[in-house]
């Protein structure tokens, strides 16, 4: 039986995070990060409500059927609970991990935000959850409220700390000219929102930026 931290982190790495709002053209743009690689993808929507959300991650399942791509969306335990394969991305000021874990059931991905080594204390947490995410490696236009950055000495710092097995993605301010830096740091992933959804063709973005990181961490092994 594969658990889903070994399926979470075989899809790693790069990690597709939408813009907001989402529209049907997210459901496109997702279709092109597929088509260019991304095996993770989380629906952040913080605008529009469940219900919408939960129209999207329909069509999002049915236009992804028979891919093995991890689907989850950001914050939204309802939305989550309501569309079958769906998990859930929360955050430290959102509903606990154990919270979504005991609602979702075993075989979805939770992801959780680190914003500093503290939360590390939180066993209940780490337990409940198939990854972590340094929130952020470095500043970044797209979300503003974010704690301070992890910047790379952090990343390293925070994967020393954390269980072998659970696998660590890098957010905030990553593109191509930047990948290989976080996976150096020892990321299994990187997550983007501008690098590819404001990118001219978000097809050959994600292709380019999948290249990158495993190239990153063949160098590595
Ligand atoms: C992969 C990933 N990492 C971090 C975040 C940020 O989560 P959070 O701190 O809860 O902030 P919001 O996204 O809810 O504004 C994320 N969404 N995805
Ligand atoms: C959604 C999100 N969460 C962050 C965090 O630090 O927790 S940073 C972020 C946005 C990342 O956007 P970009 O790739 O354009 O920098
Ligand atoms: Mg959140």
């Amino acid at each position: 039986m594969i658990t889903t931290h070994e399926q979470v982190r075989s899809n790693l790495g790069v990690y597709l995070v939408t813009a907001e709002p989402s529209t049907d053209r997210t459901v496109e743009l997702i279709m092109a990060a597929v088509a260019g690689g991304v095996r993770v993808v989380q629906l952040r929507d913080k605008i529009n409500s469940t219900d919408h959300r939960i129209r999207m991650l329909r069509q999002i399942v049915h236009r992804l059927a028979g891919s093995a791509v991890t689907l989850v969306v950001n914050d939204d335990l309802d939305a989550a609970a309501a569309v079958p394969g769906v998990g859930i991305h929360v955050g430290p000021d959102d509903l606990h991990p154990a919270v979504a874990r005991s609602r979702l059931g075993v075989d979805v991905c939770i992801g959780w935000s680190i914003h500093d080594l503290d939360q590390l204390r939180d066993d209940q947490a780490l337990a409940a959850v198939d990854y972590v995410a340094a929130s952020p490696v470095w500043p970044t236009p797209t979300k503003i409220d974010t704690s301070t950055p992890f910047g790379l000495q952090g990343v390293r710092r925070l994967r020393d700390r954390l269980p072998a097995e659970l696998p660590l993605v890098g957010i905030g301010g990553i593109d191509l000219g930047n990948a290989a830096e976080v996976i150096g740091a020892g990321a299994d992933g990187v997550a983007v929102v501008s690098a590819i959804c404001a990118a001219d063709d978000p097809r050959r973005a994600a292709q380019d930026l999948v290249a990158e990181v495993d190239q990153s961490k063949e160098g590595r092994s």
